[in-house]
C-alpha cells in the first residue's frame, strides 16, 4: 500500500506532536530521516533530518513491524516536540521521501481493510474522538472493545442455526414434514425479533448519550425559568427581570450532570400571545417540548393559575418524562400538589439553592442508561438491524406455505443485513456450521 502520513495530534501549541507514516514504505523513509535501525516496538530517541541534512528536531521514534500495528501495515510514529513547526517540518520531509498526505480517517480505514477492526469499531473510534460526554465515551470505549461485533455473532449464530436445522427439511415433501418443525422455527425467530427489537428501542432512548439529552425549561411567564438556567450554568446567560415576556427567543446551552452531557433550553413563557413575536416564542417553546427527552414544568410556588393548568395539559399530552419544578419556595408555598399525580416534584428557590432540581434530573439520566444493553451508534447499525428484521417478517410467511428454500433466502438476507454491522457475510462462516455441529447425517 502506499505509504500516507499525518499529524496525529491537534494543531497548536503542546509539549509534544504525534506525525503518523503508515504503509510499505514506512520504514525505509523513516531510516532517512533518523539515519539508524528501528527496533519494533521500542521507544527510540533519534536525531531527525530533513531532506538536506539539516536537523530539525530530536524525538521518539517507534517502529510498529507489520501486520503488528494499528492499520496492519508497516507504521513509524515520530513523536516530536510540539507546536505548529516541528512536527510540519518532519511530514514535509517525509513527503520529500515519497510519503503522501493522508485522507482524513485513512489510518483508520487501512485498519478495517487489514482486518484489525470491524466497521463498528471504526465508528465506535470517529465518535469517541468527538464526543463530548463522559458516559458517552464509556458506552463507545465499550464497542471498540467488541461490544456489538459480540451482539452481531450471537444474532448471526441463531440465524444460521436456524438455516442449518432448516436445511435439514428442503428435500422433503411438504406433506412429509414434520409437524413441529414450524413451530420450533417460529418460537426461535420470535426470541431473534425480541432481541433486535428491543436493542433498536433501547438505542433510540439512548441517542442522547453521545450528543446530549435535551431538557427544556418551560412554564407561564415569570415563573423563573431564565433563573433556573442560570443557577444550572452558573452564570448569568440569559436575562431575568421581573417583566413577563423578557425571554423571547429559546437559548441552549450544554452542561455536564454527573457523567451525563445535557443540553438545557430555556424557553419563551407559554400564554395566550398578543403580538406576533410573542406567538413564534410560544410555538418555539411547544417544539422545545416536542424535541426534549424531559421538560422542566416550573410554577411559581405562591399560585396555581389556568394558564398554568393549560401548560400542565400540554406537557401531559406530550408524553414526556417530566420533572414538576415549584420554584420560589423562599416567598412561601401555596399550591396544592396533588394536581401533579404521580409526576415527580422538585420544590426550590432559584435564588437560593437548586440542589434538589439536580439531585431528582441526575436520577433520571441515571436511569436512561443500562450497563449492559447492546446499544446502536450509527444511522447505518439502525438501519442494518431494521433491515434484519424486515427479512425476518417476510421469511415467516415462507414458513407456513412451506416453502423452505424461500424461507432460507429470507434468513439469509437477514443474516447478511445484520452482519453489515460489522463485516459482510461470508457463505463459508454457515457451511462450515451446518458441516459441523448440525450435520444431522444427511
Ligand atoms: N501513540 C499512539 N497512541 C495511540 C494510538 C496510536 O496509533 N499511537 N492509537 C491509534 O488509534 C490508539 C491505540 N490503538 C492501537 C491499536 C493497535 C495497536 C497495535 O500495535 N496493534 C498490534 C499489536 C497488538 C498488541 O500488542 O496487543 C496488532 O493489532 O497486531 C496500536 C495502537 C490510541 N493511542
Ligand atoms: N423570590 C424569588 N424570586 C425569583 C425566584 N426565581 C426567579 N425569581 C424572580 O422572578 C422574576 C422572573 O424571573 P425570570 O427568571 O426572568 O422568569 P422567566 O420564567 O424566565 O420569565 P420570562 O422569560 O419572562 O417568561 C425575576 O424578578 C426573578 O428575580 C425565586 O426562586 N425566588
Ligand atoms: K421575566
Ligand atoms: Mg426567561
Amino acid at each position: 500500500m502506499e505509504t500516507i502520513a499525518a499529524i496525529a495530534t491537534p494543531n497548536g501549541v503542546g509539549a509534544i506532536s504525534i506525525v503518523r507514516l503508515s504503509g510499505d514504505n514506512a520504514y525505509e523513509i523513516a531510516k532517512k530521516l533518523t539515519k539508524k535501525d528501528l527496533t519494533p516496538r521500542v521507544a527510540t530517541l533519534s536525531k531527525l533530518y530533513n531532506n538536506k541534512n539539516e536537523l530539525i528536531d530530536i524525538g521518539l521514534v517507534i517502529y510498529f513491524k507489520a501486520p503488528n500495528s494499528f492499520t496492519g501495515e508497516d507504521i513509524v510514529e515520530f513523536q516530536c516536540h510540539g507546536g505548529v513547526i516541528v512536527s510540519r517540518l518532519v511530514l514535509e520531509t517525509l513527503f520529500e521521501y515519497g510519503a503522501r498526505a493522508a485522507f482524513p480517517g485513512e489510518f483508520t480505514k487501512r485498519a478495517f481493510l487489514n482486518g484489525k477492526i470491524d466497521a463498528s469499531q471504526a465508528e465506535a473510534i470517529a465518535k469517541l474522538i468527538e464526543t463530548r460526554s463522559r458516559e458517552g465515551a464509556k458506552l463507545l470505549s465499550r464497542q471498540l472493545d467488541g461490544d456489538l461485533g459480540e451482539f452481531v455473532d450471537e444474532v448471526r449464530e441463531k440465524l444460521i442455526e436456524i438455516m442449518a436445522y432448516t436445511e435439514v427439511f428442503i428435500d422433503y415433501a411438504e406433506e412429509d414434514l414434520p409437524e413441529t418443525l414450524g413451530y420450533e422455527i417460529e418460537e426461535r425467530l420470535a426470541k431473534i425479533e425480541h432481541l433486535l427489537k428491543h436493542t433498536l428501542e433501547v438505542s433510540k432512548r439512548r441517542e442522547g448519550m453521545l450528543s446530549g439529552y435535551k431538557i427544556a425549561i418551560v412554564g407561564k411567564p415569570n415563573v423563573g425559568k431564565s433563573s433556573i438556567l442560570n443557577a444550572l450554568l452558573n452564570k448569568q446567560r440569559a436575562i431575568v427581570s421581573d417583566i413577563a415576556g423578557t425571554t423571547r427567543d429559546t437559548i441552549e446551552e450544554d452542561i455536564q450532570i454527573g457523567s451525563h452531557l445535557i443540553r438545557i433550553i430555556d424557553t419563551a413563557g407559554i400564554r395566550a400571545a398578543k403580538d406576533e413575536i410573542e406567538k413564534i416564542g410560544v410555538e418555539r417553546s411547544k417544539e422545545a417540548i416536542k424535541e426534549a427527552d424531559i421538560v422542566l414544568a416550573v410554577f411559581d410556588a405562591t399560585e396555581f393559575t389556568d394558564e398554568d393548568e393549560q401548560i400542565l395539559n400540554i406537557i401531559k399530552e406530550s408524553g414526556k418524562d417530566t420533572i414538576i419544578v415549584i420554584n420560589k419556595i423562599d416567598k412561601g408555598i401555596d399550591s396544592d400538589i396533588s394536581k401533579f399525580e404521580n409526576m415527580p416534584v422538585v420544590k426550590i428557590s432559584a435564588k437560593e439553592d437548586i440542589t434538589p432540581l439536580v439531585e431528582k434530573l441526575k436520577e433520571i439520566l441515571d436511569s436512561y442508561s443500562g450497563e449492559d444493553e447492546h446499544v446502536l451508534i450509527s444511522a447505518r447499525q439502525i438501519n442494518a438491524v431494521e433491515k434484519a428484521l424486515k427479512s425476518i417478517e417476510e421469511s415467516k410467511e415462507f414458513l407456513q406455505t412451506g416453502e423452505l428454500e424461500l424461507f432460507s433466502y429470507q434468513i439469509q438476507d437477514a443474516i447478511r443485513a445484520i452482519s453489515e454491522i460489522t463485516k459482510p457475510f461470508e457463505y463459508d462462516e454457515m457451511l462450515d456450521k451446518m458441516f459441523g455441529s448440525f450435520c444431522v447425517g444427511k
